[in-house]
């Protein structure tokens, strides 16, 4: 779909957002924070279980109006209508994007070329909630007639980050009975690691692939079952342990999945959008179905939010246009993600994959090359743990990372005075990051301390903090199915709402394609039991040869 802004930085909005930024570039956080003693209640904004503070942020009032012009100028309101209609929003695959579709709890009727896709997904969901019924209540056994204990889940990327990030999350609320695993990495330690715990009677193996044909799941695939068929499993008895998630339904088949164990999945769900399909099965086995049709309202209330609420009100909205202020007139090129909470630790890695695989491109969706930034590197990981680690370059380094702090108010587990001391944590650290501590204050400190003027001057330099660093945060009551959900669909608007502004189609991912082109053909040179033929360039050639060496002695 072409939108009006082939010339991004060529637009009045876009050019009157580099003449604030220069307002702005010696305007100091804490100036804005003491002038404005309602700044909190200002930039503070909800929805779905979800509070946003982004007080502390390098902005004014002025900064968002610009921003909201830029984003109405890219039409940001009707694209955000047109994937919620079914429009071909994925250009280059020409295809809807209708993740939104999976957790419509509405009754409204959604179309793909003129069909209703809604009564499929209803009913796909009503398999899943029997399936994992018939689990739970042990009516489905393994071979030996045995409750299952263990389910493993063998699936990369989309088919892998996102369950995996929700079990984990919700493991508070995990059915005693049954274990989740997941196994992902084409590296035999990780299969071996899993399969050295279970027992093949008792455990249950979910393949999830969109597409089929992921070498690494079909080959961890192929591994799960040679060791179920040699640790007393039968051919016969595949049926009861083996069931598929995919859009590929006869390649299942063809691998040898019994057709009754396959479930759905659809050309308009990307891969890394689809924890809210069948690809859900490991978590809703675990945490049951009703926590999981929890998990798909938290995710609907924030769809209803991103469709209805004013641009100014709107969570993903505001955490966009965060993202290209910061990215495309602050020069910053990584964005943290960094959560408080132990069950939501997998966070920054499914954020990672939804946008850097969303947003990490070079062209437009006309395929013009861009001449601005596009997505940021993501990184993060759990706090308060990182704080006595990389927090040391957010705090003193060069480069410019704003970073989202995510925080519940209440722990699943209230030890001691822990979670009181996390929070103090949390906040501590976007406090530090917004003020700092000048030179006078250092040496205020450092004289307190009893130091000699020597000693004062020697240090004082190396303990200013440049503050001024922006950072967000969400906070929610507790990590429950619905906040979880309602917290992935607000990082997946984000990422929409961004790939909007750059114009670039957030739903294809080429550039993975190409390392497995090359993959094929390096895997033949590395196995020919002759002396391989081809060449390419010398590093290539130079590692296939230290590999053959210790493999293949002779060639
Ligand atoms: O689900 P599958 O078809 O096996 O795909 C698994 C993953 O592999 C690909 O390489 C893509 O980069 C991911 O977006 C996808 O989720």
């Amino acid at each position: 779909m072409a939108q009006a802004t082939t010339h991004l930085t060529q637009l009045n909005e876009w050019q009157a957002l580099l003449a604030h930024q220069g307002d702005m570039a010696n305007v100091h956080m804490r100036e804005l924070f003491n002038e404005d003693p309602q700044r909190f209640q200002r930039f503070f904004a909800e929805a779905a279980g979800l509070s946003l503070d982004y007080s502390k942020n390098l902005i004014t009032a002025e900064t968002l109006k610009r921003l909201m012009a830029l984003a109405r100028r890219c039409q940001l309101p009707e694209r955000i209508e047109a994937m919620f209609r079914g429009d071909t929003i994925n250009v280059t695959e020409q295809r809807p994007a209708l993740h939104v579709a999976l957790r419509n709890l509405s009754d409204d009727a959604i179309e793909v070329d003129g069909q209703d896709i809604m009564p499929e997904v209803r009913a796909t969901l009503t398999r899943m909630e029997e399936f994992v019924w018939r689990i739970r209540s042990t009516q489905w056994r393994g071979f030996s007639n045995k409750p299952f204990t263990d389910v493993v889940s063998i699936g990369i990327g989309g088919s892998f980050l996102g369950p995996k990030l929700v079990s984990a999350s919700l493991k508070p609320y995990w059915h005693g009975q049954l274990n989740c695993h997941y196994v992902a990495n084409i590296d035999g330690s990780h299969i071996t690691e899993v399969l050295r715990h279970i027992n093949p009677e008792t455990t249950l193996f979910l393949i999830q692939s969109k597409s089929f044909r992921t070498q690494e799941t079909l080959e961890n695939t192929k591994v799960a079952r040679e060791w179920f068929l040699q640790n007393g499993g039968s051919f016969e008895q595949i049926s009861k342990h083996f069931v598929a998630v995919t859009a590929k339904p006869e390649a299942a088949i063809e691998f040898g999945i019994a057709e009754e164990n396959i479930f759905p999945m659809w050309d308009w769900v990307g891969g890394r959008y689809s924890l809210w399909s069948a690809i859900g099965l490991p978590t809703a086995l675990t945490i049951g179905m009703d926590n999981f049709r929890s998990l798909l309202s938290g995710a609907h209330a924030m769809d209803q939010h991103f469709r209805q609420a004013p641009l100014e009100k709107n969570l993903p909205v505001i955490l966009a246009l965060l993202g290209v202020w910061y990215g495309n007139f602050w020069g910053a090129d990584a964005h943290a993600i960094l959560p408080y909470d132990h069950y939501l630790r997998g966070l920054p890695a499914h954020i990672q994959q939804l946008d850097m695989e969303s947003n990490g491109k070079c062209v437009t969706q006309q395929g013009d090359p861009v001449d601005y930034q596009t997505g940021p590197i993501i990184w993060g990981g759990a706090g308060a743990n990182g704080q006595h680690a990389y927090h040391q370059l957010l705090h003193q380094g060069t480069c410019l990372s704003p970073a989202d702090f995510i925080i519940p108010l209440q722990t699943h587990n209230p030890v001691a005075n822990h979670h009181a001391i996390l929070f103090a944590n949390c906040l501590s650290q976007t406090q530090a990051l917004m003020q700092g501590r000048t030179e006078a204050e250092a040496r205020t400190e450092l004289e307190a301390q009893g130091l000699s003027p020597d000693e004062v001057n020697r240090l004082a330099r190396h303990k200013v903090i440049p503050g001024n660093k922006p950072s967000n945060t969400l906070l929610f009551e507790r990590a429950t199915p619905r906040t979880v959900g309602a917290l992935i669909a607000l990082y997946e608007h984000k990422t929409y709402a961004q790939g909007v502004i750059w114009d670039v189609d957030s739903f294809d991912q080429w550039g993975v394609e190409l390392g497995k082109q090359l993959g094929e053909g390096i895997l033949q040179r590395l196995q020919s039991t002759t002396a391989p033929s081809g060449s390419s360039d010398s590093s290539t050639d130079g590692l296939i040869a230290l590999f053959r060496n210790r493999h293949h002695n002779g060639y």
